[in-house]
């Protein structure tokens, strides 16, 4: 078997938030050399205020600044509702981080859901998937777009991005972008990134905190069951990584690394 998933615990989410913005500057300066910018996709819940914490803070040094001009940022499902509803991800990474990049510094491209669409949720799915066509290249021309980074949340029931335990969804082999209509956590009707598109991301990150993930964190990291998260982890090995707290690996056995990049 290959190497595992990196498994980082902090003490708090404040130093998880320091090592995660490391992280993401090494990410962001792969996908500089790689293509000249830094495409990257995230998800909702807590994660789009854990990285404010982590990319609001000022850079330490020349080495450490955020080139938001370069990043792409693109969402890894999003609910579909308008993009001022507050169940929005784009709304709430808005509220948490994009409104809060200072005056004055180059802003990052963000690609929103097309907001026309909202009743055709495989119009949506469609939609956003073209966006990724022009983005990532035509899609004859490649198999599945490649993410530099994908920036994952982890579901109480080991669901990510809009891929649910059990779902039908998760054997899903042509489509970039699939809907969702019957989601089990509200509100059901979404888009999400397919698994193959997931599993080839040049990296990816978890942020999971809090001690209400512990039992969710042993299934997924000490017997797989088939979770969605488990099977980002098999297929994608040390380019995916764990960024959570102490709280939320209390009693897994699986080994935590120190951070390092
Ligand atoms: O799909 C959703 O409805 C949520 O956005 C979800 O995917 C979220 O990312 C996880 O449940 C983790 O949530 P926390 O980061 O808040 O624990």
């Amino acid at each position: 078997m290959g190497k595992q998933a990196n498994l980082y615990s902090f003490p708090s989410v404040d130093t998880l938030a320091t090592a995660l913005r490391s992280y993401l500057i090494s990410c962001q300066e792969v996908g500089i050399e790689r293509h000249g910018v830094f495409k990257v996709g995230v998800s909702g819940g807590s994660l789009p205020k854990t990285l404010a914490q982590a990319l609001l803070a000022p850079a330490k040094d020349e080495s450490d600044k955020v080139k938001w001009e370069s990043w792409e940022i693109f969402f890894a499902d999003e609910r579909a509702v308008p993009l001022s509803h507050k169940d929005s991800n784009y709304f709430l990474l808005k509220k948490e981080l994009l409104d809060k990049i200072p005056e004055g510094t180059p802003q990052p491209t963000v690609h929103t859901i097309d907001e026309s669409v909202l009743d055709d949720t495989q119009e949506l799915a469609d939609r956003y998937e073209q966006a990724l066509v022009n983005s990532f290249a035509a899609r004859d021309s490649v198999k599945l777009p490649i993410f530099d980074l994908l920036l994952l949340g982890c579901g109480p029931d080991g669901h990510t991005c809009s891929l649910f335990p059990g779902h039908e969804l998760l054997r899903e082999t042509e489509a970039w972008v699939s809907p969702i209509e019957d989601s089990p956590k509200p509100p059901p009707r979404r888009i999400t990134l397919t698994l193959p598109v997931v599993t080839h991301s040049v990296r990816l990150a978890f942020v999971a905190t809090g001690g209400g993930k512990k039992e969710i964190m042993k299934d997924i990291f000490e017997e797989g069951k088939g979770l969605p998260c488990a099977l980002v982890n098999e297929a994608t090995g040390e380019r995916c990584s764990w960024f959570v707290d102490n709280a939320a690996v209390e009693g897994v056995s699986y080994p935590k690394r120190p951070f390092s990049l």
